[in-house]
């Protein structure tokens, strides 16, 4: 594996044009069996500055398989204006000096982010529907309700505040419970059915990510049967949960 590095310096006012265009041309990188992986990253600090990093297979594979193949014209045309802008294109060599830091990824992040959650409550809602214990509650909710499910659970994972912002946060979904008088029955069928959904749309089934997003099942469906309650009186205003590893964090091999 060889890695090659573009340097650009691209004038003010040529730049959306100039990520266009490579977002174009990398269509043909997507294709090419020499190419490992691509980025191009813009500089914070000088934002004239880009770099393209390109793995490829070996040198040899760049110059002779992908440049002497059938993409590359299609590829050179979208970067050609580009070329005089070139300030190094080299290959590199990656060292022994290589690893990972200690970030933790978020719940949302390892989840498969907001398709994920959506793959997840679409799955969901289509069998709580034709369930005969909890399936005449959800039997006139709104179109959208998976959906604003999907944000609900996101941004309880780590994921943008979605809800928050555009759905009423932690009051709007609160007064959707009141007076619903969820039974125990009931709570158990939602986080049973909710777990046969996450293992049927294919959601990571490592022990850490189970373990933690059952605790926040769980956690939050007991919150919900208490606040159905009649007579139930919940804080009305509360910030929307913010779920994390716990005491399993990731296991990154
Ligand atoms: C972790 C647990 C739960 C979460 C995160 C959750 C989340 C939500 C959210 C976000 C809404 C509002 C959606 C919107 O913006 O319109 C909602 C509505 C609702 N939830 Fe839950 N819920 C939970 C547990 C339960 C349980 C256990 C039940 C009943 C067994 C239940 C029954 C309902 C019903 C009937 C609605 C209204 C649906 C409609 O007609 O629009 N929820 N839930």
């Amino acid at each position: 594996m060889i890695v090659e590095y573009i340097r650009y310096r691209i004038p003010e006012g040529r730049d959306g044009e100039f990520e266009k265009a490579y977002a174009r041309a990398a269509e043909q990188l997507a294709k090419a069996p020499q190419c490992g992986d691509y980025e191009l990253s813009r500089c914070v600090d000088d934002p004239a500055a880009y770099v393209l990093r390109i793995t490829w297979t070996s040198a040899d594979d760049h110059l002779r398989g992908f440049r002497g193949g059938e993409l590359f014209p299609v590829f050179l045309a979208e970067i050609r204006p580009y070329i005089e802008s070139i300030e190094e294109m080299r290959h590199y060599r990656p060292t022994a000096v290589r690893g990972t830091g200690g970030a933790v990824p978020t719940l949302y992040e390892w989840a498969g982010g907001a398709a994920a959650f959506e793959r997840l409550t679409e799955r969901f809602y289509d069998t709580v529907k034709t369930d005969e214990l909890i399936g005449p509650m959800f039997a006139h909710m709104d179109p959208g309700h998976p959906r604003y499910v999907a944000m609900w659970l996101a941004e309880v994972f780590g994921g943008p505040a979605d809800y928050t912002h555009g759905r009423g946060g932690y009051a709007h979904m609160l007064g959707k419970h009141l007076n619903r008088a969820i039974t125990e029955p009931q709570r158990r069928r939602w986080v049973s059915l909710l777990a046969d959904a996450a293992d049927e749309v294919g959601l990571p089934a490592d022990p850490e990510f189970r373990a933690a997003f059952m605790g926040y099942l769980e956690w939050g469906t007991r919150l919900a049967l208490a606040n159905s309650q009649p007579g139930a009186e919940p804080a009305p205003q509360a910030p929307v949960p913010h779920w994390g590893w716990g005491v399993a964090p990731p296991y990154q091999g």
